[in-house]
C-alpha cells in the first residue's frame, strides 16, 4: 500500500481560514485529511467540498451516536459531501450500525463506515467510570466483532488493540488508528499510544495524526518523516 494512503492528518482547527493556512504549510506532503467535530460544526459541508476540490481525500470524523433512524439520516446527509470515510460509535449497537450501513449502501458514492471502538484517550479508570470492568483490549475486540457483523467497513482502535483485532472475527476490517506519538513525546490527552512504525508493524491500515504534525515548527517535514517511518515499517 502506498505510504501516502496510510497517513491521515487531523485538521483540528476552529475555522476554515486556520485549517487552510495549515494545509498550505503541509506543502503537498499528504493525501488524506481528517475533518472532525470542531471544524465541521464551524464550517460544515463546504469545508469538506473545498478540501476535495484541492485534491485531498477526506476522513469525516463525526462519531455519530444516536437512535438508528437518526443515524441513518445523518449518514445520508454527511455521506453526500464526498468524504471517503465516516465514523460512528460502535457503542450505538448493532441496530444503529446496520441502519447506517444500509443508508450508506443506497448512496451514489458512499463513504466507508468506521466504527469507533474505545476512544484512545480512555484508560482503565475511565472505562470503569462508565461501567466497563473489562480491559480495553477485550472491550475493543467485543465491539469490533459486533460492528463488523453489523456491516461497517472498518474500525477505529488504539495501537494496543491491533494485534488482538487481527486475530478476531474482525480481522479483515480496515483498522484506522489514532493515538500515534513519536517515542518519548508528550501523550497530551491520549492514553493508549504507540509510534507510527510500531502501529504499522502491528497491522494498522491507516494512522491518524494530529498534534505531532499540527504543532510542529515545520509541519511538512514532520508529515514527511512520518510517511518515511511508515514506508520503513511496511518494508521491514
Ligand atoms: O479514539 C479516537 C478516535 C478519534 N481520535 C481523533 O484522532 C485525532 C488524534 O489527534 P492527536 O492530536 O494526534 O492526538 C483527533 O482528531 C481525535 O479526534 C482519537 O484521537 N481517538
Amino acid at each position: 500500500m502506498d505510504p501516502l494512503d496510510r497517513l491521515i492528518v487531523a485538521l483540528d482547527y476552529p475555522s476554515r481560514a486556520e485549517a487552510m493556512a495549515f494545509v498550505d504549510r503541509l506543502d503537498g506532503t499528504v493525501r488524506w485529511l481528517k475533518v472532525g467535530l470542531e471544524l465541521y460544526l464551524a464550517e460544515g459541508r463546504p469545508m469538506v467540498e473545498a478540501l476535495r476540490e484541492r485534491g485531498f481525500e477526506v476522513f469525516l470524523d463525526l462519531k455519530l451516536h444516536d437512535i438508528p433512524n437518526t443515524v441513518a439520516g445523518a449518514v445520508r446527509s454527511a455521506g453526500a459531501c464526498g468524504a471517503a470515510l465516516l465514523t460512528l460509535h460502535a457503542a450505538g449497537g448493532p441496530a444503529m450500525l446496520a441502519a447506517a450501513a444500509e443508508a450508506a449502501s443506497k448512496l451514489a458514492s458512499p463513504p466507508r463506515l468506521l466504527a469507533v471502538t474505545v476512544l484512545t484517550s480512555m484508560d482503565a479508570a475511565q472505562l470503569r467510570a462508565i461501567g466497563i470492568e473489562a480491559e480495553a483490549r477485550e472491550h475493543v475486540v467485543r465491539l469490533g466483532e459486533m460492528a463488523v457483523a453489523a456491516g461497517v467497513n472498518g474500525l477505529v482502535c488504539s495501537p494496543e488493540e491491533i494485534i488482538p483485532l487481527r486475530s478476531s472475527s474482525a480481522q479483515d476490517a480496515r483498522l484506522v488508528v489514532p493515538g500515534i506519538r513519536p517515542a518519548g513525546a508528550v501523550k497530551d490527552d491520549q492514553s493508549r499510544i504507540a509510534t507510527a512504525g510500531d502501529a504499522i508493524r502491528y497491522g494498522a491500515d491507516m494512522l491518524v495524526v494530529g498534534r505531532p504534525i499540527t504543532r510542529a515548527s515545520d509541519p511538512a517535514a514532520a508529515a514527511a518523516a512520518l510517511i518515511e517511518e511508515v514506508r520503513a515499517a511496511q518494508t521491514a
